[in-house]
């Protein structure tokens, strides 16, 4: 079923399993100025689920707003039934929630160990498992690493301290097809096998609907639609031209 935004607010559409994070009624931006208006979205466990639209529509502020860093105005924000409004960003890390920026935030001159030794915690993945590229860079620094191996660095950090939910703003961002696509399957995989509950800024919509299980349109600061990837690909042409401006 697509539903659109005029639900009402508070009842963040949820997936197939019962939600991990739960965003309702968001309404959050920078000092005076209002970005979000009314988000409502859920991710389940084992989900991958996108978050599409224009520039400027909100994509990377929501996420912010998952992890602590932008200021919530009203409107709530839930992980595992339970509020993170109010807290750190680095108290909201210690609830499981890890994101990685689209700028990655890697520390150029620490290698991909020192990377990885500085954020695994008990229950973390094994990154070197899941990322085998990084095996024979280990002692690297990061600031020498090709985009591709950097994004996995950046990924597995943020998989290395165990989260319940994984927040990726652009994934895809300078990396060249082949690279994307085995990012694109890597993180599907990790989400399934390790009930991971993943929400991802992605400005390939058509990668992006291929990987995700399902997806939220933000246009202006609100979500204008929804909708599982195939009705979403199926629908976009008219999304495109009803809510994008295309
Ligand atoms: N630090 C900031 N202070 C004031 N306004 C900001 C700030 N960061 C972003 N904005 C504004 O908030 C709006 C939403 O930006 P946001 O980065 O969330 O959009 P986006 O959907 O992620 O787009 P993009 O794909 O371009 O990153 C834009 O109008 C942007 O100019």
């Amino acid at each position: 079923m697509t539903t659109t935004v005029s639900e009402p607010a508070g009842t963040a559409p949820a997936g197939a399993g019962s939600a991990v994070l739960e965003v309702a009624g968001l309404d959050a931006g920078y000092g005076p100025i209002q970005v979000l208006h009314g988000v409502d979205l859920s991710v389940s466990a084992g989900e991958l689920v996108c978050l599409l639209g224009p520039n400027g529509a909100g994509k990377t502020t929501t996420l912010l707003a998952c992890s602590g860093m932008v200021r919530v105005a009203s409107g709530d924000i839930r992980l595992d039934g339970r509020s993170l409004l109010r807290l750190s960003p680095h108290a909201i890390a210690r609830r499981k929630l890890a994101h990685v920026p689209e700028d990655r935030s890697l520390f150029p001159s620490l290698t991909v160990d020192e990377h990885l030794r500085l954020c695994a915690r008990p229950g973390g993945m094994d990154v070197l498992e899941l990322f085998p590229e990084l095996r024979k860079r280990r002692t690297k620094r990061a600031g020498v690493l090709s985009g591709g191996e950097q994004q996995m660095l950046a990924l597995g950090r943020a998989l290395a301290t165990g989260p319940r939910v994984l927040l990726v703003d652009e994934m895809s961002m300078g990396l060249a097809p082949v690279v994307v696509e085995r990012l694109f399957s890597a993180l599907q995989e990790i989400a399934v096998s390790a009930g991971l509950a993943v929400l991802m800024v992605e400005q390939h919509v058509h990668l992006a609907l291929r990987y995700a299980q399902r997806g939220y349109v933000l246009a202006g600061g609100r979500v204008r639609t929804h909708g599982t990837a195939a009705e979403l690909r199926e629908r976009w042409p008219e999304i495109e031209s009803s809510y994008l401006g295309r």
